[in-house]
């Protein structure tokens, strides 16, 4: 069982960076994703409605329901059925709660700062069925922007994990690109990033957790695709230094595996939590099934960052 507990109120919820920190030593550093795909729905048995999503969805949490770290809903994929789609993002979220698995919802949400405080009152607010333990934000609008989002984190125990170096080719286009101080635009994104959890983890309340076997993570953490090769070292990304975790999808499905992970986190792959959606989905529909295959993609994620 997972040793993060369910969601205390904001007063008392230690930081998300100090959960998650506990919740991998405890179950290893593996995030299952979930994707309710058209095609996984049909090789499931399921409908490609609201009713086969929620079957899915809630069956992947009767697997790996505290016996995770966490688990990552893809809100598009709920979000194209409608509200009754959005309802069953809203029980994911409360059967993370109820476990005591960290919910991470992958919204990726970006705004211009006064709409960014409309999000972040939706997915990151005590009280808000949308709100799990951390949100996918993306800082394309500028970092700045995130702002609403950064404070409503922290004053409720939140985390954020902000798209740095992402695992698609086309990513490449804008966070390669090199501003007029020489840095890249992920090096900025990671060193924006980097000054939150120095800040964070420079206060009391954030080491207020039990001590743990690795040192405890900053809150704001970076999506960092596994599928990325050299691209951290080759534009002065130090992932080493961020200080907060570092979500790493791409494991699985869109060809990485131990080696890559390995090889892209180098230094920093004690923060590492690596993703996996289809690699692990593919195993189902049973329940004892799905079981197997996270609990075997967690161990292997363990080895190879170890
Ligand atoms: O933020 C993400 O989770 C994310 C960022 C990224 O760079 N690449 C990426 O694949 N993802 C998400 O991670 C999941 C990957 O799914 P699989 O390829 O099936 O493991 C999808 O939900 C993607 O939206």
């Amino acid at each position: 069982m997972s040793a993060a507990g369910p969601a205390a109120t904001a007063g008392e919820r230690p930081s998300f960076g100090a959960r998650l920190t506990r919740a991998m030593d405890a179950d290893g550093p593996l995030c299952v994703g979930i994707d309710p795909h058209p095609g996984l729905l049909h090789a499931w048995g399921l409908p490609d409605d609201a009713s086969g999503v929620r079957e899915l969805a809630l069956r992947v949490m009767d697997a790996v329901g505290g016996r995770v770290a966490a688990v990552k809903p893809q809100s598009a994929l709920f979000e194209r059925h409608g509200a009754v789609g959005v309802a069953v993002l809203e029980e994911v979220v409360a059967a993370g709660r109820a476990t005591g698995t960290l919910v991470i919802v992958d919204a990726k949400r970006g705004d211009i700062g006064s709409t960014m405080a409309g999000y972040a009152d939706a997915y990151l607010r005590d009280g808000s069925p949308l709100a799990g333990d951390a949100l996918t934000v993306s800082p394309y609008l500028g970092f700045g922007s995130l702002s609403p989002a950064v404070e409503a984190a922290a004053a409720t125990g939140r985390g954020l994990f902000v798209l740095a170096l992402t695992s698609n080719p086309e990513g490449a286009s804008v966070q390669h690109a090199v501003g007029p101080d020489g840095r890249s635009v992920a090096r900025v994104v990671a060193e924006e990033a980097a000054a939150l959890n120095a800040a964070e983890l420079g206060r009391a309340d954030a080491t207020a957790e039990p001590r743990s076997a690795r040192a405890v993570l900053g809150s704001t953490g970076l999506v960092v695709g596994a599928t990325i090769g050299d691209a951290a070292r080759r534009l002065g990304v130090d992932l080493a230094a961020v200080g907060g975790p570092l979500l790493a999808p791409g494991v699985g499905a869109q060809g990485a595996g131990p080696a890559e992970l390995a090889d892209v986190f180098g230094a920093a792959r004690g923060a590492v939590l690596a993703s996996s959606s289809r690699g692990v989905l593919a195993a189902g529909p049973q329940v004892a099934a799905l079981r197997a295959a996270a609990l075997r993609a967690a161990a292997d994620a363990a080895a190879a960052l170890a």
